[in-house]
């Protein structure tokens, strides 16, 4: 599952390379120009159509006949290394007729001269210089495309790999390829070596040369990505190793394929016939099919024909896909090859148009994670295992040590447990020894007591007749105290109804008791009012008799005269009135009220006094009962001016007399 994909876009590098004339061509066109000329500082190629016309077509790099390997390397290879370094796909991938080159590019091994090292070489010893062995991987996987049929160069047997690609990715595998890892240069170098023993065995085999199959190399390399890793654990500080252990590495899985293409030349030249025929027939079907989907892709056309053949299955990351990819076709010199020269720079020019979306292939390596896992889980299980043996020993261990302490302990009860009983036996012999005597003591205690017993029953009936004596006795004490009961329940019954009787006469009596006063109150209220008329009475009287008929207006004169006999008669009623008060209230009475709370009563009072101290008669008995002193105190003790004036008329008369 891939994880992380950045795309970014990625041109199709296209480079060409002159081969420089061989011992052949040296000989036969030497009197004749080479077909192209280069100009690799403008990085321009001139094709001669003939002695006066060329054709100009520029490249991503001009590699002329004396470029070494070492810069073909660089320039062709190398930007697609790194790529493959960084997690991307890639390929480099050599085009041209037979005999331009191509294998000597891409495949010398270098042995004799390590500067004839071709771009396989090379690039491998950048991988495993890069690259951990620790935690990364390279493999590889060797195979020749003939006729449609893929074979794994490092297994002859396998010859009909299939190839399987990812509907969602696009990403193309060949699950049934030998993968052998590298871990070193050298046998690395000896792999290519069998690779292509085996190629040359079975083309013997086909009676084919190499040159008529398409070899590829795959190298996978997979890297785990500590930078991520190491930002990752450090954000979580904390965490725990068996935390870390736990975490799947990040990987980023790049691929480098090497493509190694059959000759391009044309049928018609080559003059095959026969196999050699079919041979050409299905090279160049492959080889067209490969053109095919260039030139769609160049012309951005809707449909790649990529399943026309296996070549292009197996190409299709490579071009239109995700894989940086660079392009390297060979030419010869010689002018006797214009033809395949210019159609090998056609495709070249074409395949430069080819824009690919670069992607970064990153994901979890759960696989190593999972292996990782179940090392150590092993390893807990044989952990577990052990502790589990020792604790299982230990167990025995403290059950041997446990029996062995029961069984002591059991065989020390039961000892402590014999002493025990035997000891209460001891015991009990002894108690039961002691009861027996004390049995024995009472026995005879009791044959003693008998004889006590027999006196007694005499003494006893004795009592009980004095006892049912006390009880008859008694019964009739008891009745006689009932019949006082009963008596006395009737008294109380008596006297409760005579005390309610008694009761009801005291509330008449009380009621009664205050009617009375409530009388005497009034009567008393009347004898005052009473005394008040007396006394206005005996003013008006007097003030009749003092005014005269020379004070009283003329008209008044005859009015009084009129009236006088009725004043004097009413006076003297007034005066018996007064007397037969005097009589009825008494004269204490009647001194008591001028020391009343009320002013008008003691007005009254006063008034009547005075009134009847103007009678000669009252005025011995007036002072006699202390009105003097009563009158004395009133004038002493009142503001009042009718009090003072009616006072001191009184006293006047009084003392006068007096
Ligand atoms: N740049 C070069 N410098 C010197 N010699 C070269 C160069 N390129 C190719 N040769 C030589 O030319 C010959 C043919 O080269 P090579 O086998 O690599 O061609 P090819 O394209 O792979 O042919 P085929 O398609 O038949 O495999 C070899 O002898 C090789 O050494």
């Amino acid at each position: 599952m891939c994880l992380y994909s950045s795309s970014v876009p990625g041109r199709v590098r296209v480079a060409v390379r002159l081969r420089p004339r061989n011992a052949e061509e040296s000989v036969a066109d030497a009197d004749f120009a080479d077909c192209v000329e280069l100009q690799p500082e403008f990085k321009r190629l001139k094709l001669r159509k003939n002695n006066w016309d060329t054709d100009t077509y520029e490249f991503d790099e001009v590699l002329t006949e004396f470029a070494s390997q070492k810069r073909v390397y660089e320039v062709v290879a190398k930007p697609v290394v790194e790529s493959v370094l960084d997690g991307y796909n890639g390929t480099v991938m050599a085009y041209g007729q037979t005999g331009t080159g191509k294998t000597y590019t891409l495949g010398r091994l270098g042995e004799e001269d390590t500067a004839d090292r071709g771009i396989i070489v090379r690039a491998m010893e950048d991988i495993l210089a890069d690259v951990s062995l620790e935690s990364d991987s390279v493999s590889v996987s060797y195979l020749q495309l003939y006729m449609e049929s893929l074979q794994d160069l490092l297994d002859p047997t396998n010859d009909n790999i299939s190839i399987v690609e990812d509907p969602k990715s696009g990403d193309v595998s060949l699950p049934g390829a030998t993968l052998v890892e590298i871990r070193d240069q050298q046998s690395f170098l000896e792999l290519l070596q069998l690779g292509e023993a085996h190629r040359y065995a079975a083309n013997t085999r086909l009676n084919t040369e190499s040159s008529r199959s398409h070899a590829l190399l795959m190298v996978h390399v997979k890297r785990s990505v500590k930078g991520r890793e190491l930002a990752h654990s450090s954000q979580n500080g904390n965490s725990t190793n068996m935390a870390k252990s736990l975490r799947p590495t990040l990987v980023r899985k790049g691929k480098l394929v090497v493509v190694d293409l059959a000759g391009s030349e044309r049928i018609d030249k080559s003059g095959s016939e026969g196999h050699t025929l079919e041979e050409a027939k299905s090279i160049n079907l492959s080889l067209s099919a490969l053109g095919k989907c260039i030139n769609a892709l160049a012309e951005n056309s809707a449909h790649v024909p990529v399943r026309d053949s296996k070549l292009t299955r197996l190409l299709r990351d490579s071009f239109g896909g995700t894989a940086r990819t660079s392009l390297v076709i060979t030419i010869g010199p010689s002018p006797r090859h214009r033809g395949e020269t210019t159609s090998t720079i056609m495709f070249g020019q074409r395949a430069m148009k080819v824009e690919n979306m670069l992607k970064l292939k990153e994901e979890f390596d759960y696989k190593s994670l999972a292996r990782k896992l179940d090392i150590q889980l092993d390893k807990l299980i044989i952990e577990h295992e052990r502790k589990q043996k020792a604790f299982e020993e230990e167990i025995e261990r403290i059950t041997t040590d446990t029996q062995n302490q029961i069984s002591e302990a059991e065989r020390n009860y039961a000892d402590a447990m014999e002493k025990e009983r035997l000891k209460y036996q001891k015991d009990y012999m002894e108690s039961i020894k002691k009861l027996e005597e004390k049995w024995m003591m009472n026995q005879h205690k009791l044959c003693e007591r008998k004889d006590q017993t027999a006196s007694t029953a005499e003494e006893v009936a004795e009592l009980k007749k004095l006892l049912s004596k006390e009880t008859s006795l008694r019964k009739a004490a008891e009745e006689e105290v009932n019949n006082l009961k009963s008596q006395l329940a009737q008294l109380k019954m008596s006297e409760a109804s005579a005390n309610s009787e008694s009761l009801k006469l005291r509330k008449m009596l009380e009621d009664e008791a205050y009617r009375k006063e409530k009388l005497e109150g009034e009567i008393s209220m009347l004898q005052t009012q009473l005394l008040q008329l007396s006394f206005e009475a005996d003013e008006t009287r007097r003030r009749l008799d003092r005014g005269g008929p020379g004070k009283v207006p003329g008209d008044l004169d005859s009015l009084i005269s009129q009236v006088r006999p009725q004043v004097n008669d009413s006076v003297n009623e007034e005066k018996a009135s007064i007397a037969n008060l005097f009589e009825q209230v008494g004269l204490q009475k009647i001194l008591s009220l001028l020391e009343a709370e009320d002013a008008d009563v003691r007005i009254h009072a006063v008034k009547v006094v005075a009134n009847l101290a103007a009678e000669e008669s009252n005025q011995q008995k007036i002072v006699e009962a202390g009105g003097l002193t009563s009158l004395l105190l009133l004038l002493g003790s009142s503001e009042d001016e009718t009090i003072h004036r009616v006072a001191a008329g009184a006293i006047a008369n009084l003392a006068m007399n007096g």
